[in-house]
C-alpha cells in the first residue's frame, strides 16, 4: 500500500496544485487511519518533501502533515512528535526563504505544543519551541478550538463479526465497512450514507452509520 501512499502523498503536494487537493489529502488520512501505510514511512514520505526546493510542494506537505496530526491519532503523533521529525522541521525555518512556509511551521508548533502540552512523550515538540522562542522567532497564539483535535479527533475503528447496528454476520459477500464518524463496523446497509464529519475537520463526505448521520446532519 505505500505505493498508493506515495503516489497520493506525490498528487498532494504537487508543484501544479493552485490549491490544497482536499480528496487527496484526505485518502492519505483514510489510508493511514485503516492501517493501509505504515505511520512511519508516511510521517518520512511527508518529512523528505518539506526538503523541496518548490515553496508550494513545502506548504502543500505542511497542510498535509496538518491533516494527518488533526485526523490520525497517536500513531502519527508517535511519529511527528519526536526529535528527529522536529529537527528536520526546525532546519527547514532555519533555511527556507518562504514568509509563508515560515508562517505555516510557526502555526503548526504552535497548535502542537499546546495540543501535546500534557503528554511528557512528545516534549520534543515543546523542546523545539523554546529553541525557537531562544532563537527570537514569534509564535502565534492559538486559539484552543485550533489546538482542540487530540480530543477530537476522530476515533479508531473498531472490529468486530457483525454489525454493530444490526448484528447481522459479515460474510464474504456481506462485508465489513466503517463509519469515520464513531469508528463502529457495519454492514453496507447500515452504513450506506456518507457526509462530511466538521468536528473532526473531515471536510469531504466519507462513510457514515445511520445514526452518526442523522446527529450529523439532523
Ligand atoms: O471491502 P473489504 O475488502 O472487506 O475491506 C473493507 C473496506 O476497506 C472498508 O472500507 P469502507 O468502510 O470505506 O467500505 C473498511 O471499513 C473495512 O475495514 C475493510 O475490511
Ligand atoms: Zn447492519
Ligand atoms: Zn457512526
Amino acid at each position: 500500500m505505500i505505493k498508493s501512499f506515495n503516489s497520493s502523498a506525490e498528487k498532494a503536494t504537487s508543484p501544479l496544485l493552485l490549491d490544497i487537493d482536499w480528496d487527496t489529502t484526505l485518502h492519505i488520512v483514510d489510508l493511514i487511519r485503516q492501517g493501509d501505510v505504515n505511520p512511519k514511512a508516511a510521517v518520512q514520505s511527508l518529512t523528505s518533501r518539506l526538503k523541496d526546493t518548490n515553496p508550494n510542494v513545502v506548504l502543500l506537505a505542511l497542510q498535509v502533515f496538518e491533516s494527518v496530526v488533526k485526523n490520525c491519532g497517536q500513531s502519527v503523533h508517535e511519529q511527528v512528535a519526536c526529535r528527529a521529525v522536529m529537527e528536520q522541521v526546525h532546519e527547514v525555518l532555519r533555511t527556507n526563504p518562504n514568509e509563508e512556509v515560515r508562517k505555516k511551521i510557526l502555526l503548526l508548533l504552535s497548535t502542537w505544543v499546546y495540543a501535546f502540552r500534557n503528554e511528557a512523550k512528545y516534549r520534543a515538540v515543546q523542546d523545539t519551541v523554546n529553541i525557537l522562542k531562544a532563537e527570537g522567532h514569534h509564535l502565534p497564539t492559538v486559539s484552543e478550538s485550533d489546538a482542540m483535535f487530540t480530543a477530537d479527533r476522530a476515533p479508531d475503528w473498531a472490529d468486530g463479526e457483525c454489525c454493530h447496528r444490526c448484528r447481522t454476520q459479515f460474510t464474504m459477500l456481506r462485508r465489513k465497512h466503517h463509519c469515520r464518524a464513531c469508528g463502529q463496523v457495519f454492514c453496507g446497509d447500515c452504513s450506506s450514507r456518507s457526509s462530511t464529519i466538521p468536528k473532526f475537520g473531515i471536510e469531504r463526505e466519507v462513510r457514515v452509520c445511520e445514526s452518526c448521520y442523522d446527529d450529523i446532519n439532523k
